[in-house]
């Protein structure tokens, strides 16, 4: 495993790049290091607010976090999870992050109250756009963002990565990568479903820690090109950026680099 640093710009901290020998791996170590951030937050306040993310390596981490033994080390009565962007689905669809993470970890949290659960609605039950979805997670966001905030800072928001360089649901060209406030319904996604929510880039570098993970050699361009600082409007994943921090958490293929 390697790290390097990146340069730190006045409103962003450090960006640090880790290398994991393969995905298997960097799941493991994805677990690792949030089970020991919370503990760490833990140790000197309460709650703890961690942004989950879909995608591939996203879920394979969240499962390993359902099987690491230091799960039951944290209290979960003082967890908070929310997602950074969800696929405008009904709820219990299968494509439905929310869906993906309660089948690899939420149902596996016996202690987790279900009130620190904050899904994105889905559509149904008076939801019937992603704009009015949308403005009830930022509603939702709000009852928990301090008076005088513009955001929350969540204290890590995890993040997967496309092939074209899509985080959340920010994609490549798409409209949602302008849109202002903390949430934003997503429309034309190149990636189904079509309909998405997700939080803003001006959300997104509110958090106080922003984790990308990416796996596999078809990342590795887009890896290269946001960490080169490609523009966000071809590359999102360039605006993934944490207050304190952030690490680029990702495989050897996904690298570039050639075992
Ligand atoms: O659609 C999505 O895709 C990305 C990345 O997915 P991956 O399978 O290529 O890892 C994910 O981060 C995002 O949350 C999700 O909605």
């Amino acid at each position: 495993m390697t790290a390097g640093s990146g340069a730190a710009s006045p409103s962003h901290g450090p960006r640090l790049v880790v290398v994991h020998p393969d995905a298997g791996v960097l799941a493991e170590a994805v677990a690792a290091r949030l089970l020991t951030r919370v503990l760490d937050i833990q140790s000197v306040r309460t709650p703890v607010h961690v942004v989950l993310t879909g995608g591939t390596v996203g879920i394979r981490s969240l499962a390993a976090v359902a099987a690491h033994p230091v799960r039951d080390a944290v209290d979960w009565t003082g967890v908070h999870l929310w997602w950074g962007d969800e696929r405008f689905l009904p709820t219990g669809d299968p494509e439905r992050n929310e869906t993906q993470a309660r089948e690899a970890l939420l149902d596996h949290l016996p202690t987790l109250p279900p009130e620190n659960v904050h899904v994105v609605p889905a559509p149904g039950d008076g939801v019937g756009t992603p704009e009015e979805s949308a403005a009830l997670y930022a509603d939702e966001i709000s009852r928990f963002t301090p008076d005088g905030a513009t955001h929350l800072a969540f204290d890590v928001l995890l993040l997967g990565m496309g092939p074209d360089g899509h985080v959340a649901s920010l994609f490549p060209g798409n409209a949602g990568l302008d849109a202002q406030g903390t949430t934003t319904g997503v429309h034309d996604s190149p990636k189904p479903p079509p309909e998405r929510v997700s939080l803003t880039f001006s959300a997104i570098q509110a958090a106080q820690e922003v984790w990308v993970v990416a796996a596999g050699a078809e990342k590795a361009p887009a890896v290269a090109s946001a960490l080169a600082g490609d523009p966000v409007t071809t590359t999102p994943a360039a605006g993934a950026l944490g207050t304190q921090r952030t690490l680029w958490l990702v495989d050897l293929a996904a690298s570039g680099r050639v075992s």
